[in-house]
């Protein structure tokens, strides 16, 4: 490059003529040339790379450097402050034999500038491309100065550059520095070498950029159309673009890329590359090809070393028989075996036993972007992604959550919500990730010690969409059984709602004031339900999750915006906050009452919540003595432990264990009916496990409200004041019309207390409604799972107890007790209390062969693509770091330690940060 300084004058070529034009800025490797007035036109200024042969230093440099003078400055160039070449280290990542490269001659610039001449003097795209043939049967090189390879290996033109010999000192030592490095990586690790090490100087001379307005036409002669085996950051290459890693001269030693693009354009960001492909219309790039990380190698080279001369006992070609768009090439170097048969699917298989997954495109959310979807305050989808994201400790939505030129640089806890078909963007929109399916070439093989595993064959950028983890999904009692059938080492849980749940439980958030009217009107719409599917369900939990600021939610059922929601979300600003009280209204243990209200903390006003909205339980002592239980509305974590008196508590339980022996005295003396009752309730331990966990915790807690229940509840045995009448919740959830108030009272964890029962009467009727309720499934013990979502959700406790400690498993089991959320899940409300599993035993994708890692190099991204149901997001794996070509991809599968009594998997990550065990 020439270097240039602020007012020196040097002679640079415009519009095909020499002039002497004015540095007025340098920036980086661009300068700001002045051409100054002449009778004919005006001043002009324009920005012109250093490295351009339009400067007549460097042109002239062609002559020197074939004599053989070395571009040093000369003392006279020093003194005068005179412009002179500099030795850049600047190579292409996408070399051209140097014959095919079209080289202009600089005496072409006067043919093509002449004003009488040719086409040549419009700067039409037509033009212009029709220059760029020219150009390209130029087929004389012309020596290029300004681009050559820092990493050149031999070669005269190499030694041209090299100025000092510190700088070559300082390239030895790092080269040393590295090769420390590498020798620590695993034996995976090498598989690769960068091809830069092998690279020929870079000698492509980059196309003139003539201004222009930049047209499809700017994408070049060559055909749209590349090559799914090879590196997808290669494809702009093989559509023309040229990828220049620039390093800046003297010690910054900073490099950064320029994309040139087959017009000549220099584009120096994702958003000069978005412009341009909108601007070009491109129908197969899209920003997810391009890098502009120097680090990233996209070309590499195998080593000719004893390390990459394996042998292969077993090579197949792909492993997933052409279902994936690129081959998943399957290598053996230990023996012959082949990895077990598989069904391979690219999706998770969404038919369920019970329920199934809907992915109806007409219940989703979708945008009518027509900018690729590149402003996320415009997208309705990505708006979904941000308001999703509010729902953690602090309670505000993250504005950068989401995609950013379709990389994720960190985990969105609270999911990632991609357009979709129904939306009106197009392919290229950056909104769209995981649903594209698989790009990068990665490759199955048989690791030392643990099974199969996964690496890339080329470099990932950080932030990468890496592969899905596809498989059949099962609730929770066929998870346990094909547990027992074939093993769980496949087995992944959906965990996104707990995760999400937990990540908020412990941190007190503002709570939504609802509008009085506005939940009399939910109300009613809640009254007027019968019956909730899943679709209802998942529709719910979806308007629950943005509940705090839905205002530009579109409900998709009635497609229009829920205004009732931005009402109430107008309304938290004032009030601070709207409660479902459960109010026991007198002091006296035995005659007491509990009446269900809603209340404001600030008016003190009952109200009711916005229809599904998110339920959760926190007690609350009130000021006039009353113990209530509060219902707040939101991902509220109120902590109710706290705010609940412990003797309250206590003489709570102390009442409810009395209940509960004088029920098992009269179930024993009872009619041999209700003996087949009790042994029902025997065989459901999920149903009974709702008591029993009650008896563990907070006897206030509330485990789910439907509205008639409630509605029940309000005008039945319950003592309840005229303005609570209107607490019906409608939550559109499963909705048991012949439920009481010991049904919601159950529901709310209350249903043992007796306060709420009139006699005989109320038992009666529990026994009757024990008859109704369909058998849950039995859970048939421990599993190893993987979270889907959390980070660090498990770690390893220490060696198995000795006498006196509790065991591993002890532990866990208290933590997880300790976790345990004060409040419902938002499972609940769709009837469920466990999370689906996805297995990938005998269906899948090759996310089943990823390995754990204590220390990942990926990160597990929940993602909602063809359906909004909180329940069944997809599963998806992002570049957590920048990994190296030939490395093995891993994930922290989160086991929890100890879960499984009696297993004990040892974790062979082999990673400094090693936690022990797997499981
Ligand atoms: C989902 S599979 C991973 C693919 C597996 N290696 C295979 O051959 O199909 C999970 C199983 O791989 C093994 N595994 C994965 N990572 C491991 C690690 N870091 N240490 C020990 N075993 C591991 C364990 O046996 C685990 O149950």
């Amino acid at each position: 490059m020439v270097n240039l300084k602020r007012d020196q004058v040097v002679t640079t070529e415009w519009n095909g003529k020499w002039w002497n034009a004015r540095v007025l800025e340098v920036q980086g490797s661009l300068a700001n040339m002045l051409f100054e007035a002449t009778p004919s036109r005006g001043a002009e200024t324009e920005w012109i790379y250093r490295g351009s042969t339009r400067l007549k230093p460097l042109l002239d440099l062609g002559d020197k450097k074939t004599a053989g003078i070395n571009t040093v400055p000369t003392p006279d160039q020093l003194r005068h402050n005179l412009p002179y070449v500099e030795m850049t280290k600047v190579h292409s990542d996408h070399i051209l034999p140097e014959q095919q490269i079209p080289q202009p001659k600089p005496t072409m610039l006067g043919r093509l500038n002449d004003p009488q001449g040719s086409a040549a003097t419009s700067s039409s795209p037509y033009h212009f491309s029709q220059l760029l043939q020219q150009c390209a049967q130029q087929t004389t090189p012309t020596p290029s100065f300004a681009k050559k390879s820092s990493a050149s290996v031999s070669g005269s033109t190499s030694s041209l550059y090299e100025s000092s010999r510190s700088e070559h000192k300082k390239k030895k030592k790092k080269k040393n520095k590295h090769k420390d490095r590498r020798k620590e990586r695993y034996e995976e690790d090498k598989l690769f070498e960068p091809e830069t090490k092998l690279d020929l100087p870079a000698t492509k001379e980059r196309l003139r950029y003539m201004p222009h307005e930049c047209r499809p036409i700017c994408l070049g002669p060559i055909p749209q159309v590349v090559d799914h085996n090879q590196n997808p950051l290669l494809w702009p290459m093989d559509l023309g673009w040229v990828r220049e890693l620039c390093k800046q001269g003297g010690s910054s030693y900073k490099r950064h890329v320029i994309y040139r693009t087959p017009c000549g354009k220099s584009l120096y960001s994702f958003d000069d590359i978005s412009r341009y492909l909108k601007e070009t219309r491109s129908e197969v790039l899209s920003v997810d090809r391009f890098t502009f990380a120097p680090h990233v190698h996209i070309s590499f080279n195998q080593r000719r070393t004893r390390q990459n001369s394996r042998f292969y006992y077993m090579q197949l070609t792909d492993l997933s028989n052409g279902v994936e768009k690129v081959p998943v090439s399957c290598v053996n170097e230990y023996d012959t075996d082949e990895p077990p048969p598989l069904i391979y699917m690219t999706e998770r298989q969404a038919v369920l036993r019970g329920t199934k997954v809907n992915t109806d495109p007409n219940f989703l959310i979708c945008c009518d972007c027509t900018d690729n979807c590149s402003d996320a305050t415009r997208c309705a989808c990505r708006q979904l992604t941000i308001k999703a994201s509010a729902c953690n400790r602090d309670g505000k939505p993250r504005l950068d959550a989401g995609y950013k030129n379709r990389l994720l640089k960190d985990q969105f806890q609270t999911g990632i919500y991609e357009c979709n078909d129904k939306c009106k963007c197009s392919k290229q929109c950056q909104n769209k990730v995981v649903q594209n399916g698989l790009s990068l070439r990665l490759q199955v093989f048989k690791t030392y010690d643990r099974g199969w595993g996964i690496r890339c064959l080329d470099d990932i950028p950080k932030g990468m969409f890496v592969c899905t983890y596809a498989g059949q999904i099962w609730d929770e009692e066929e998870a346990n059984q094909k547990g027992k059938e074939h093993g769980d080492e496949y087995f992944a849980e959906l965990d996104f709602i707990e995760n999400v749940e937990g990540k908020k439980e412990g941190y007190e958030s503002d709570v939504d004031p609802i509008d009085k009217d506005l939940s009399d009107k939910d109300s009613d719409d809640s009254n007027n339900k019968t019956q909730s599917s899943s679709d209802d369900d998942f529709q719910t939990a979806q308007s629950e999750l943005s509940s705090d600021d839905s205002a530009d939610i579109i409900n998709p059922i009635t497609d229009r915006p829920r205004d009732d929601l931005k009402e109430s979300t107008n309304q938290k600003d004032q009030a601070g906050g709207t409660r479902l009280v459960l109010r026991r209204q007198s002091e006296s243990t035995e005659q007491s009452q509990w009446s269900v209200s809603l209340a404001s903390p600030n008016s003190k006003k009952e109200m009711t919540p916005p229809r599904g909205s998110l339920v959760m339980g926190s007690p609350e002592v009130k000021p006039n003595g009353q113990k209530a239980a509060t219902i707040k509305y939101g991902y509220d974590p109120s902590p109710s432990k706290e705010i609940l008196d412990q003797k309250q508590v206590a003489a709570f339980r102390q009442r409810r264990e009395a209940e509960k022996e004088a029920r098992a005295k009269q179930a024993a003396a009872g009619s041999s009916e209700a003996k087949s009752e009790d042994k029902k309730t025997e065989t459901k331990p999920a149903q009974s496990s709702g008591a029993d966990q009650g008896d563990n915790d907070y006897d206030v807690e509330i485990v789910a409200v439907n509205s008639a229940s409630l509605s029940a509840a309000s005008s039945s045995s319950v003592k309840t004041e005229e303005d609570e009448k209107k607490l019906v919740v409608p939550m559109e959830t499963d909705v048991k019309p012949d439920s009481s108030v010991s049904d919601s009272l159950r529901d709310l964890g209350l249903e043992e207390t007796g306060e709420t029962k009139e006699g005989n009467k109320t038992e009666d009727f529990k026994s009757e409604e024990k008859e109704k309720k369909p058998a849950k499934p039995k859970v048939t013990g421990p599993r190893a799972r993987k979270s889907t979502n959390s980070r660090m959700r498990q770690r390893y406790l220490g060696n198995p107890g000795t006498s006196s400690e509790p065991t591993i498993a002890e532990k866990k089991e208290e933590e997880i007790e300790e976790k345990k959320p004060s409040h419902p899940s938002t499972r609940n409300l769709f009837g469920e209390e466990h999370c689906y599993v996805m297995d990938a035993k005998h269906m899948g994708n090759l996310g089943r062969y990823l390995n754990h890692s204590c220390r990942p190099n990926l990160f597990v991204q929940n993602v909602f693509v063809d359906s909004h149901d909180l329940r069944f997001p997809w599963v998806a794996f992002f570049a957590a770091q920048f990994i190296r070509a030939g490395s093995e991809l891993n994930w922290d599968y989160m086991y929890e330690v100890g879960c499984v009594p009696g297993k004990e998997i040892k974790c062979l990550c082999k990673n400094a940060e090693c936690r022990g065990r797997l499981l």
